[in-house]
């Protein structure tokens, strides 16, 4: 289990860096010309006014309307760090907009109010329902969070939804059902113990009794104690939740007891407490972002009892991030005059029914997992599941549509299926992918350029988040000034000096060994010692005697300087003739592969095939079925010049040795992207029946040229270069790579050592 932990100052960068805060606004119209500016802005734009002022409903077919939620709070109560105000709640806000946006395609306006008095803050929001589509409160304290919810919900005919209750309820409630069922007890049955009388406690004890828990079986604390009857003082909501009862301490309550609800603060739940539980206990510590207990505590104290956190570092997780995209997703999508207990209860169930489904393997994989079933260690689907916004969605609009809130119902749900898998943002997907798989199975990586701020930033990052073990070459004292000048913690880490006397045995023995696979290749034997004072053939040296799995470098240096040792070293893998280049293009839609990029100018049409052939091999390291499209400047033979020609010929050779891989070639990139022009003018091709997802090039120039483009001026995030053909993992860097590129170098690296290196 990965228990990563994240470093004050790494989160303050992540905030500051760049653009500041997480969010930002981007048109969805073409602004390029006078005429664009003209429709975007006056005169045109008086248009849709008018049609709008004709018809008020043509909002949302003219305007942003239907697709944007407000997330508005006070900063009352912001995750249990409690009134901390507007501003300091922003950060917050914003990140529930990217949560919004990434999991549900739901456009965000966060919105932080100075407003503690109940009747000013829903004055404001009542005069912000022409904007949005939907309202989202979030973190504002109870009780007043039940009278603004409330009444909002009644006089605004947009759906309102305070996420700390309803979401955490809906996710709660769904995990309860699942683990009663998992320690096969019943809900009317069992004793909870509710911690917390707030926002999210109260609204999950008023869901678990809608689904069939007693009242009299619940029994709520706040920050006094239990909620009995000799309290004095209670609001109208505690006052619901009186219990007569002698009990008045958490310690009392909690003997005996069946499920433990922890909506309050960190560490209040003792392992005394969960030990006086009844038998299988059921605990779900939900205090954001430290629980009342731990999850290794809880489980230390009782091994039998199912463990929940609202922590994405441990398994259940159960956070409302499962529900509000998706909830909001489906009522936005029927345009839907509220969230209703209909929806609510639909979400509940949907949530509880994709737990028991198979888990893909793209899931296990971003989680770093081999096989999640339903069972103790996941009672909950994960957040970056992406059968989430096509299970619940639905489930939320069907149940609006059926409860009579829906104004514009949908008829065509396999087309609306689609629309949802259309909007999932893959682009991090990848990324996560590629991380989870490292974190698996962590491998040794040697860093040659160990003596650069941003590669031991970078073997910080990976060793903390348990990506891999970095080794780290070069001189340490230099090292060691280069990570105390930088605040870098990287205490326990190997560091090597291949030029010390320490050093000079390896060094021999490192230098006899190159010298017999170079002696008649232009080395003698002094030089093959000597050049082993070169941290790159140190490194690959190290790598080749399985003293280390992987080797990371070329951040300081020209590509070719550190290809060679790489190649004299380690050599080619059985079957390969030359190495090749790949980058991985981070798209919303989902990567793309691009080849060969960094290594053979003008490859023969064996070449080519040969490098369209390791790179599907790559590619299916994902997880993903390459789709391929050989490139040129003609399609299908539309050119006989010798180039396009090649490419043809290295399609044939490509369909000999793989005939089951999905290639066709060769034409235009735009034409690979154009699957109606392709099906129309081509329906023979291969490629008509899904999206090309993996482009080799006829040569360097156009790969390479390519790649540099999309970075450049389309603005994606490049994984690279991957070098394939390697025996064993060497990666090389681009130059001034930034930290975040050498992390995803360095997993990459680990994942290639998962399948070339045996663990030592
Ligand atoms: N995992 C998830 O998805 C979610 C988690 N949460 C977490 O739940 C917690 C509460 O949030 P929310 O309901 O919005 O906040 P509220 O401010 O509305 O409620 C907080 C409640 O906790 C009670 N409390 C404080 N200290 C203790 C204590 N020592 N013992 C028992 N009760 C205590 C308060 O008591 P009193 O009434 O006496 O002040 C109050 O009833 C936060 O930590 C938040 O992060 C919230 C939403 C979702
Ligand atoms: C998750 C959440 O909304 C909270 O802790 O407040
Ligand atoms: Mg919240």
């Amino acid at each position: 289990m990965n228990n990563r932990k994240i470093d004050p100052q790494d989160a303050l960068d992540y905030h500051s860096q760049g653009r500041p805060g997480k969010i930002k606004v981007v048109p969805t119209k073409n602004t390029k010309t006078q005429r664009d500016l003209s429709l975007a802005y006056s005169p045109g734009v008086a248009e849709p006014c008018l049609a709008i002022r004709d018809n008020p409903e043509d909002v949302y077919k003219y305007t942003a309307k239907g697709n944007l939620v407000a997330v508005i709070s006070n900063g009352t109560a912001v995750l249990g760090l409690g009134d901390i105000g507007p501003e300091a709640g922003k950060p917050v806000m914003e990140g529930k907009g990217v949560l919004f946006k990434i999991f549900a395609d739901i456009d965000v306006f966060d919105i932080e109010l100075n407003a503690n008095d109940v009747e000013r803050f829903i004055d404001v929001v009542k005069a912000l329902e022409p904007t949005f589509g939907g309202i989202n409160l979030e973190d504002i304290k109870a009780p007043e969070c039940f009278e603004i919810e409330r009444r909002l919900k009644q006089e605004l005919k947009i759906p309102v939804m305070h996420d700390d209750q309803h979401g955490t309820a809906i996710i709660s409630a769904a995990a309860l059902l699942n683990a009663l069922e998992l320690v096969d007890k019943k809900i009317e049955e069992v004793k909870f113990v509710v911690n917390g009388a707030g926002a999210a406690a109260i609204a999950c004890a008023k869901l678990y009794i809608s689904l069939g828990a007693r009242k009299e079986n619940i029994l709520m604390l706040d920050s006094k104690g239990v909620i009995n009857a000799t309290r004095t003082g209670l609001d109208e909501m505690k006052q619901e939740f009186v219990v007569d009862t002698p009990l008045e301490t958490l310690e009392d309550a909690m003997r005996g007891s069946d499920v433990f609800i922890g909506l309050s603060k960190a560490d209040v739940l003792s392992q005394d407490m969960v030990r006086s539980m009844a038998d299988r206990p059921i605990v779900f510590a939900m205090a954001n972002p430290n629980p009342e207990i731990g999850y290794d505590e809880a489980l230390a104290a009782r091994p039998d009892v199912i463990m929940a956190t609202g922590r994405s570092d441990y398994p259940n997780q159960v956070n409302n991030v499962l529900g509000f995209p998706f909830i909001f997703r489906g009522a936005l999508d029927v345009r839907a005059t509220q969230i209703n207990e209909a929806m609510k209860l639909a979400a509940v169930r949907a949530l509880a029914e994709l737990t028991r489904q198979p888990v893909p393997d793209m899931v296990n994989m971003a989680y770093g997992e081999k096989n999640m079933t339903f069972g103790a260690q996941y009672i909950i689907p994960k957040p970056l599941d992406p059968r989430l916004l096509t299970a619940v969605a639905p489930a939320v609009a069907k149940a609006a549509m059926e409860s009579g809130v829906a104004r514009q119902p949908i008829t065509d749900w396999e087309k609306y299926h689609q629309e949802l898998s259309a909007r999932l943002g893959l682009d991090n997907y990848t990324v996560r992918v590629l991380n989870n798989t490292a974190r698996k199975d962590p491998r040794r990586v040697v860093f040659a350029e160990a003596d650069n701020a941003k590669v031991l930033k970078a073997a910080q990052i990976v060793k903390d988040e348990g990506i891999a073990i970095p080794i780290l070459l070069g001189n340490e004292s230099k090292i060691r000034q280069i990570l105390d000048d930088n605040s870098i913690d990287l205490k326990d880490v190997t560091i090597i000096d291949p030029r010390s006397e320490a050093m000079l045995e390896t060094r021999i023995r490192y230098g006899e060994q190159f010298f017999e696979k170079r002696y008649r290749r232009g080395f003698n034997i002094y030089e093959a010692k000597k050049i082993m004072r070169e941290r790159n053939y140190f490194g690959c040296m190290m790598v080749e005697n399985g003293e280390a799995d992987a080797l990371i470098s070329g951040l300081t240096r020209s590509y070719p300087d550190t290809i060679r040792p790489a190649l004299e070293v380690i050599g080619l893998e059985e079957g390969v003739k030359k190495v090749a280049g790949m980058y991985i293009i981070l798209r919303p839609q989902g990567p793309l592969f691009l080849a060969d990029t960094t290594v053979n100018l003008n490859p023969t049409a064996e070449e080519l095939a040969d490098i369209t052939l390791l790179t599907a091999k790559e590619v299916r390291q994902f997880n993903i079925e390459p789709r391929i499209a050989m490139l040129s400047y003609s399609n299908f033979g539309s050119s006989r010049t010798p180039e396009a020609m090649m490419v043809r010929d290295a399609l044939q050779i490509v369909k000999d040795k793989d005939p089951g891989l999905i290639v066709d070639g060769e034409l235009q990139a735009s034409m690979a992207f154009n699957r109606d022009i392709l099906k129309e003018s081509y329906p023979f091709s291969p490629l008509i029946d899904g999206e090309v997802n993996t482009l080799i090039f006829p040569n360097l120039a156009a790969g390479n040229i390519a790649y540099n483009l999309l970075m450049e001026v389309g603005g994606f995030e490049v994984i690279g270069p991957v070098l394939m053909g390697l025996k064993k993992p060497v990666h090389i860097l681009q130059l001034g790579s930034s930290v975040r590129q050498i992390c995803s170098m360095v997993a990459m690296a680990v994942m290639d050592a998962q399948v070339k290196c045996s663990k030592k």
